[in-house]
Parts: C-alpha cells; structure tokens; sequence
C-alpha cells in the first residue's frame, strides 16, 4: 500500500513526540466509542417509547447489554434517563474530538517548524557541490512549499487514523447490532473503496505534476527577481512575462485537475452510499428479522458512518496527492546521499608560517575537466599574495579550497603543519573575511549589514569599522544613519558605498586572513581611491590573498602567483615574473600597463 510508504517515510517527522499518535488513537477511539455508545442508547430509547423492553430477551449481545443498563430503572423514568445519558455521551465525544484538535494543532506547529528548521539547516550544511547541481527554485519551492505540503500530509495522516478508529468502532457496533446486514455492507464499502483507489492513483500521478509545476513557477519568480535589471534593459518584458504565466498556467491546470478529482470523490461517495442504504433498508424490511428499533438504529450507525468513511476516502487520495511533497522534503533531508564538508577536531589557534598547497588538484563535478591541477604553492603568514589569471583560470577555485566551501579531490593543503581537514571548520572560518566584487548586502540597516562580520560588537567598533573602511561620512548623511534601510541587495546604496559596508563587515571580523577579490567592473575614481586606501591599512600584518585586478594590489604584493588553465605557471615576485618575461610579463604589459598609459 503506498499510503503504508508514505506513513513510513512520515514516521521519522513523529520521532521526538512518541507518545503523540498512540494518544490520538486512544483519543479517537474513546471518542468514536462514546458517539457509537450515544446512537445505541436509541435502541432501549425507542424499546421504551413501543414499552416492550422488560420482556425483550434478544440473543443480540449489544440489546442485551443495552437493557441491562436500563434494568434498575423504571419504565416511566427512562424517557427522561436515556435521552440524558444521550447527551452526555454527545458531549463527552465532543469534548474529546476537541482535545484531540489541540493536541494535533500542537503537534502540527512543532513538527512544521521542525521539518522548516531542519530543511533550512540542511541548505546551509550541505556542500556547495550539491547545490551547484540543483536550481535554485526547485530549493526554494522545496523549503517554501513542498515543507508545509508535507505537515498536510501529516495532518492528512492524523485524519486518516481518527477516522480509521471511528470507522472501526462503529463497524463493532454494526456486527453487534446484526452480523447479517454488516456482512453485507461491507462487501458494497469494499466496492466504493475500490472505485475510489482510482481517483487516489490518479491523485498521485497529478501531486508530482504539481511539485514539478511549482519547481518551475518558483524557478521563474527567482530569475525575474534577480534578473530585473537585465529583463527591462533589454527589453524582454513581455517574452519573460510569457515564459511566467506558461509556467504559471501548469500551476494552474495541476491544481485545478487535482481539485476536481478531490470534488469527484464525496458525490461518488455519496450517491454508491445512497444505493448501499437503500438495498440494506430493503432487505432487511423483506426479511422482516430485525426489529424496528434495531433497524433503525443500524440505519443511524450507518448513516453517522457515511461521513467517516468518505473522510477516510478523501484522506488515502489527499495522502496520495502529498506523497511526491513528502518524497521531495525527505529525500532533501536525507544525508545519506549528499556530500558535506565535515569539520576537524584541531582547533585553530593562529597563522604561524604559511598555507601550503600540495599537489592539489580539484574538479567540481567527476565529469568535469580539473579546475586545479597539481597545484603547489605557499601562502605565507603575514603577506599579500596576489592571484593573476586569466578569465576561468582557476583564481577563485583556489580561494573556495582554502575557505573550505568545497573539499580537494587530489593533494593536501596544510595550515602550517596540520592538514587543512584537520581543523575545526568554524575555528578556520572565524580568522577569515572576504571582501567579493558579488558583495552581499542584507536588506535591513546598515548597522545590521556591518555587524554580520561579529554580532557581538559594540556600537563603537562598529563606528570604527565603518571609518576604518571610509564609510562613515556617507553613513552620517543617510537619512536615518547606521539605522537606514538599504533595500534589497543594498539596492538605495551605490557600488562604491556597498563596498565599504562590505570592507567595514570585514575589518570588524578582525581577521587573520583577508581573502579581497577585486572588483573587475571600474568603480568611479574617488569610491575605488577611498576604498583601496582603507584595503591598504587594514592589509598591514594580516596574510592576504587578492584575486588581483588592479595594479597596485599587483605593485604591492610580496608574491604573485600566476595561473593558467588550472595549473601555477609562474610564481614569485614582481620584479621575478618581469626579468622571467613569461606569460605574466606578457600580461602585465597588455592590461596592467595599459591602464596606465
Ligand atoms: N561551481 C562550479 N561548478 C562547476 N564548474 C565550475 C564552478 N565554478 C567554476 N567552475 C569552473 O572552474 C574553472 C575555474 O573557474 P574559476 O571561477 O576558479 O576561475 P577564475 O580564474 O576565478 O575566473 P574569473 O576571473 O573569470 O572569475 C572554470 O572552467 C569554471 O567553468
């Protein structure tokens, strides 16, 4: 049974609340039971409207146990009695319908935020590699939709079982009330069931459509977010408004199929019901073995069953539609088959000689040419080692390795003397800051976009960060100062003002490292002047590695690295690289000197 799968792969969800599910099924059953026992009393109810119970003996062990409830109790009291009795069992089984709404609205909240918290650890955990294969959207729809699709489906599993335990009891009471006629409505329920399966396996088909539509809906709504500038520069309003509503149009038309399934499900139920009372009815006044009371009361059962068993019905053809929700949750939150960057055990207490890369070659994916190749060079403690290649050449696959954000496939990097994946991650990270050209800002103040380098600073370090990094003066004049807005991506601050909040997060961090990957794209003079400026006193005594593209970083640094299609070509200082008049020379007559000239 796929719901048997589905139940399977929700389990793990219910792990940390063992004693929810059996609490619910006792409570579902205690309730079931105190409604079926509330529609019984009819039988003695209506005994004793027609007189006749104190000389009804009946072979029927649930009338016998009806009328022995009642034997104490006078005749002409027992109209009052039993409809009291009546309500009290209505009003115990609300009451404990009720409790199990409160506990399951607990249980929901706790266990959606959960799957939330632990979807979202998971993208912060996984490795880039695994990221870099999915889109983006499939991971947004993942942790924005398809996670609260499958609470409903735990919510549509709590359904399932409350209404599975009313179903049972008052099948009990039917084979109590007569064996016969239950034999018999059971053979037809069979039947709807099985009509029902239908639309469930159809459901099942539509949910994955409908995970896969909104994969590609949500991939749309990022590309437009992100894509904005381009779309309008170039004048594709109207070709990527086409290319969203087709995707919003599959959207539309898996959930409205899906809807109209589930709409098929309660007038098949209910008119297959319909025949199946009437039949019964029939029979059973032809066969004349029944008495009236007791028919009518198994006519009440069924007909208070009716409404279970569709609600049972709608919840294995909901069940079905979530699976592919469920599947997608789960088999992202599954570790078994990603890669992860696992952390060491030796903590990190300081920089002493050098980072050292040897023979390291890496490839991003098995498939892919090495964007490393034997890779051996020194980083030394204290110095600014510039990075210069040309475009794809491997520049920032060898910054990525040293702040670990993916693992080497071939070699080893030490830190001084102690293999790179040796040391505690978080440790070697925290002595790291980079300031990128694809800088992050955060949309919420500025002072909120220099503290992310330390949360714990105080408003004084952080006022020195920002003039460290020659922010401060531009900071004073928005409107709200440390407290304004920056927008979306920084969107109300220029290039250049976005690049010294990005300096100031990093001089805050105090770090033993600074990795700097220059802008390529040109700032204006005075931004790029002020900024290399604050680069140029913050670099003092802290180990650099600068993606280089401006000459000065050139000038200044104590060692050059150059490299070509994965592999050091050449290596060493300025003057070095000049006198060897290889590639690096070559380069630095074309672009570097060029810029001058
Ligand atoms: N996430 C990735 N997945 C697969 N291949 C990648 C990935 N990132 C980079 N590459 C490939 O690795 C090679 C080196 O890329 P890298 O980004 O290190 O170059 P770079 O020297 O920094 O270039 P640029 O100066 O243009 O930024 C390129 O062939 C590139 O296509």
């Amino acid at each position: 049974m796929k719901e048997a799968q589905t139940i399977r792969q929700l389990l793990p969800l219910l792990k940390p609340y063992p004693w929810v599910i059996p609490l619910i099924i006792i409570l579902g059953l205690l309730s079931s039971l105190s409604e079926g026992l509330g529609i019984s009393l009819f039988i003695p109810f209506l005994q004793s409207l027609e007189q006749t119970t104190s000389q009804s003996v009946s072979s029927n062990l649930l009338l016998n146990f009806l009328n022995q409830l009642f034997i104490y109790v006078p005749s002409n009291h027992r109209l009052l009695i039993i409809p009291l009795c009546i309500f009290g069992s209505v009003l115990l089984k609300n009451c404990l319908s009720y409790s199990n709404a409160i506990l399951f609205s607990w249980l929901y909240s706790h266990i959606s935020y959960r799957l939330r918290s632990s979807v979202f650890k998971q993208l912060l955990n996984v490795s880039y590699g695994f990221l870099d294969s999915h889109q983006s959207g499939k991971l947004l729809n993942t942790l924005a939709t398809e996670t609260w699709r499958a609470c409903d489906a735990l919510s549509v599993l709590v359904d399932l079982i409350i209404s599975a335990c009313t179903v049972f009891v008052f099948v009990m009471l039917l084979l109590l009330v007569s064996w016969q006629l239950t034999l018999l409505v059971a053979v037809a329920l069979i039947l709807i069931s099985f009509s029902i399966q239908q639309v469930s396996r159809q459901a099942k088909q539509l949910g994955k459509q409908a995970v896969q539509a909104n994969d590609h809906l949500a991939n749309r709504m990022l590309e437009g977010f992100y894509g904005m500038r381009l779309i309008r520069a170039f004048g594709q309003e109207s070709y990527e408004q086409k290319r969203f509503d087709q995707a919003s149009a599959q959207v539309r038309n898996t959930s409205m199929k899906l809807d109209q399934l589930y709409a098929t499900i309660e007038p098949l139920s209910e008119v297959l019901s319909a025949a199946l009372l009437l039949c019964i009815l029939v029979i059973a006044l032809l066969q004349d073995r029944a008495t009236l009371p007791t028919l009518l009361t198994f006519i009440f059962i069924l007909y208070r069953l009716q409404p279970k068993v569709k609600q049972l019905d709608s919840a294995r053809v909901n069940l079905n539609a979530l699976i592919p929700s469920v599947e997608d949750v789960m088999s992202f939150l599954d570790c078994s088959d990603k890669p992860y960057i696992r952390s060491g055990r030796t903590s990190f207490k300081g920089l002493k000689q050098a980072i050292y890369f040897e023979s390291v070659s890496f490839r991003y994916n098995p498939l892919d040419k090495p964007a490393l190749r034997n890779v051996s060079i020194q980083i030394p403690r204290a110095k600014t080692t510039a990075l210069v290649g040309s475009s794809g050449a491997g520049k920032s696959t060898l910054i990525n390795l040293i702040c670990r954000f993916y693992d080497i496939t071939e070699g080893e990097i030490y830190v001084d003397d102690c293999p790179l994946r040796q040391l505690h991650l978080a440790d070697w990270r925290s002595r790291i800051a980079i300031v990128s050209q694809d800088i992050h800002i955060f949309n919420t103040t500025v002072r909120e976009n220099i503290t992310y380098g330390r949360l714990e600073a105080t408003e004084d370090e952080i006022i020195a960060a920002a003039r460290q990094a020659h922010a401060q003066e531009f900071i004073s004049n928005l409107p709200q100062g440390y407290d304004t807005q920056v927008g979306d991506q920084g969107i109300r601050l220029s290039g250049g003002q976005r690049q010294r909040i990005a300096l100031a997060r990093a001089i805050l961090r105090n770090p033993e490292i600074l990795i700097l990957d220059e802008a390529t794209n040109a700032l204006d003079s005075v931004s790029e002047h002020l900024i290399q400026k604050a680069i140029n006193t913050f670099s003092q005594d802290r180990t650099v590695i600068a993606i280089a593209h401006r000459l000065s970083t050139i000038e200044q640094a104590d060692q050059i690295v150059v490299i070509e299609e994965g592999r050091v070509v050449e290596q060493g200082s300025l003057q070095h690289l000049l006198k060897l008049n290889g590639m690096f020379a070559k380069l630095y007559h074309l672009q570097y000197r060029s810029v001058l000239t």
